[in-house]
């Protein structure tokens, strides 16, 4: 092909591109309609049986036209959880009115570039108002920050797929006034950054978090003769490996956060797990109101009496009332050697009949339970069934 020959092509890819965003923009405002008309009639957001038969016709049309069934499946999985998550703000907004700041505050840990920072930008940018992004050094901090009003918002990551709950953040919640009013999942793809055109056999120190140094173990492990040095956060390991600017030191984080810091990636997918999601938790000083057409996740804490098959009993209320656990984690109590602290994840909506039946009854049969919140459910995977049926076929 020669270079004019070249040219011509991309243009052509150019313009298509752009019809695509276009395309993607008009189908978003259609869903906007479509969540108003849900507003109005009280019809429920999630509709699984349009997304199978959406799904199902996508990959048979894609078919046709060469496109593979895995393709066209993550192209409009990442459409409609787009969707969905627009609606589910939007009908949020509209049963929350007083919520919508001109000016969102948001306390995070780290800095510019953060996985945390990361995930804070993602989750408000479906939001209305502006984002003043306030970086801060422990989850103390990020708490405080938002009991003292200096804040509105925290971010706060709660679990990782690879490396499991973060402990102190759930001890932290135990002990505020801060309710739980949004989740978000965010990928976390770690990657080795150097500041200098260097190879990863010329590193002699990495700069990381310790959360990062434990989801990367088994490429720690690999490495041999290399120190690691802890940093309180990912942004702080990647601003010391800059202004180092050494061809032997290497921080890991982000390609993207990377960036914002003049750090180039010699290396990705770092993580002992492939699938690496860390799951955040947004808190605010006042609890949300979900709507009930939205799919909702409630997270308790509670200590049971002690006796045999307590907890057992409490999960029998769960199950009883037909709602389904997400979570159980439990944490020692401090001061009382063998008692334990359960946390839950349950999918259900506080303001709905099951849930007021499950709280009261655990109320009743446990030494301690405390709501930390009710929020809209942002796991939205729209089925993984339908691209199985249609190839089936
Ligand atoms: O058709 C609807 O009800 C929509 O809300 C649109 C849409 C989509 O984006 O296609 C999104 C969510 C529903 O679960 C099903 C489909």
């Amino acid at each position: 092909m020669t270079e004019t020959a070249l040219d011509a092509v991309r243009k052509r890819i150019t313009d298509l591109d752009s019809q695509l965003l276009t395309l993607l923009s008009e189908r978003r405002q259609l869903t906007n309609e479509v969540a108003e008309t849900k507003i109005k009639h009280h019809i429920p957001v999630r509709d699984i049986k349009r997304e199978e038969q959406l799904l199902i016709r996508l990959i048979k049309e894609g078919q046709k036209v060469n496109l593979d069934p895995h393709y066209v499946t993550q192209i409009f999985h990442v459409i409609i959880e787009d969707s969905v998550l627009n609606q589910q703000a939007m009908l949020a907004a509209r049963a929350n009115p007083g919520s919508a700041l001109p000016l969102n505050r948001v306390a995070f840990l780290g800095d510019k570039g953060s996985y945390s920072y990361l995930a804070t930008q993602k989750y408000f940018s479906r939001r209305p108002g502006e984002l003043l992004e306030i970086g801060c050094q422990s989850f103390s901090e990020i708490i405080q920050k938002v009991e003292n009003s200096e804040a509105d918002y925290a971010v706060l990551p709660i679990e990782n797929t690879s490396s499991g709950s973060i402990n102190e953040v759930y001890d932290q919640l135990q002990h505020t006034q801060l309710n739980i009013i949004g989740e978000l999942t965010h990928p976390i793809r770690h990657s080795l950054l150097v500041a200098k055109n260097t190879s990863l056999a010329n590193i002699k120190t990495l700069y990381a978090h310790p959360q990062v140094f434990t989801q990367c173990s088994h490429f720690l492990a690999e490495l041999g003769n290399v120190e690691v040095k802890t940093m309180d956060s990912t942004s702080t390991a990647m601003l010391t490996v800059s202004q180092m600017n050494r061809d032997d030191v290497a921080a890991i984080g982000s390609e993207a956060g990377g960036n914002l810091y003049g750090l180039m990636a010699i290396k990705s997918n770092l993580a002992n797990q492939k699938e690496n999601h860390s799951r955040f938790f947004v808190v605010a000083r006042d609890p949300v109101n979900v709507p009930l057409q939205v799919p909702a996740k409630t997270t308790l804490i509670m200590s049971t009496v002690q006796k045999p098959g307590a907890l057992v009993e409490a999960l029998m209320v769960l199950k009883d009332n037909n709602i389904n656990m997400t979570k159980l984690e439990s944490r020692p109590i401090t001061g009382n050697p063998w008692e334990e602290m359960f946390y839950l994840d349950v999918e259900g909506n506080v303001q709905d009949g099951p849930m007021e039946t499950v709280l009261a009854r655990l109320r009743k049969m446990t030494r301690y339970l405390k709501v930390l919140g009710c929020y809209p459910s942002e796991e939205v995977s729209p089925t993984k069934v339908a691209a199985a049926n249609a190839l089936a076929e």
